[in-house]
């Protein structure tokens, strides 16, 4: 029987609102969700590993992966590139397996154009202030950084609505939950399941 093609999970949200918490925690829940690793051209943080955390790349490298089309996706943040490594995401989806890709805002609009049937999910902070906080507990930008995302969060903010869901990060486990459910939820719908079970509702 044909494996049905995987469901790929698009998880944006303003930086720092908890996109990687909430991944590394979802990872620790059985799910069979496979995470893609993005490629940037930021410089690595204390204790970040390359090909683990991203692929780190010079400026030319990354520029000639998108110019050889090797980018499922890439925006430039902050001033660094950002992208989604083509080939494993494909084949990762061809085998049936669902891939999570946790990235912002425009490039997620790029993967709507290629991939309609994808789930967009964008994660909220409860609020600004309390965004502000988690990005000065992680200790990982110097102020004026901070200041920076803090800018771009509000103008992604404000692109929620392109998404399909739009999920709450107040606490980890109860943003990992409902975004299992999200996931299960699109497993179960009808346009994926249809083929599948045509063979059952022909007359015998
Ligand atoms: N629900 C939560 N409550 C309190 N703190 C949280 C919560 N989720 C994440 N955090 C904390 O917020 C900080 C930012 O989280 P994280 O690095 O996962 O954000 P992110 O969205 O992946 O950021 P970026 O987009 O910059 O990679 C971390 O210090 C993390 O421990
Ligand atoms: N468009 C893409 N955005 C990505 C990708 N990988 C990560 N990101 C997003 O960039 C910002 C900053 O990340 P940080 O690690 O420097 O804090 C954040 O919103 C990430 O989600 C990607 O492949 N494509």
């Amino acid at each position: 029987m044909k494996k049905d093609r995987g469901l790929l999970i698009v998880l944006s949200g303003p930086s720092g609102v908890g996109k990687g918490t909430v991944c590394a925690a979802l990872r620790n829940h059985d799910t069979d969700i496979q995470y893609s690793v993005s490629a940037t051209t930021r410089n690595p943080r204390e204790g970040e590993v390359d090909g683990v955390n991203y692929f780190f790349k010079p400026k030319e490298e990354f520029e000639a992966m998108i110019k050889n089309n090797r980018l499922l996706e890439w925006a430039k943040y902050v001033d660094n590139y950002y992208g989604t490594p083509r080939d494993y995401v494909e084949e990762t989806l061809a085998q049936g397996k669902d891939v999570i890709l946790e990235i912002e805002v425009q490039g997620a609009l790029q993967v709507r154009e290629s991939f309609s049937e994808g789930v967009f999910i964008f994660l909220m902070p409860p609020s600004l202030k309390e965004l502000r906080s988690r990005l000065q507990g992680r200790g990982t930008e110097t102020k004026d950084l901070i200041d920076s995302r803090m800018t771009v969060a509000k103008e992604e903010i404000e692109m929620m609505n392109k998404y399909d869901y739009v999920v709450e990060n107040d606490e980890v486990e109860l943003a990992v939950e409902r975004i299992k459910s999200i996931v299960t939820a699109e497993h179960c719908k009808k346009e994926r399941l249809i083929e599948k079970y045509k063979e059952l509702a022909e007359v015998e």
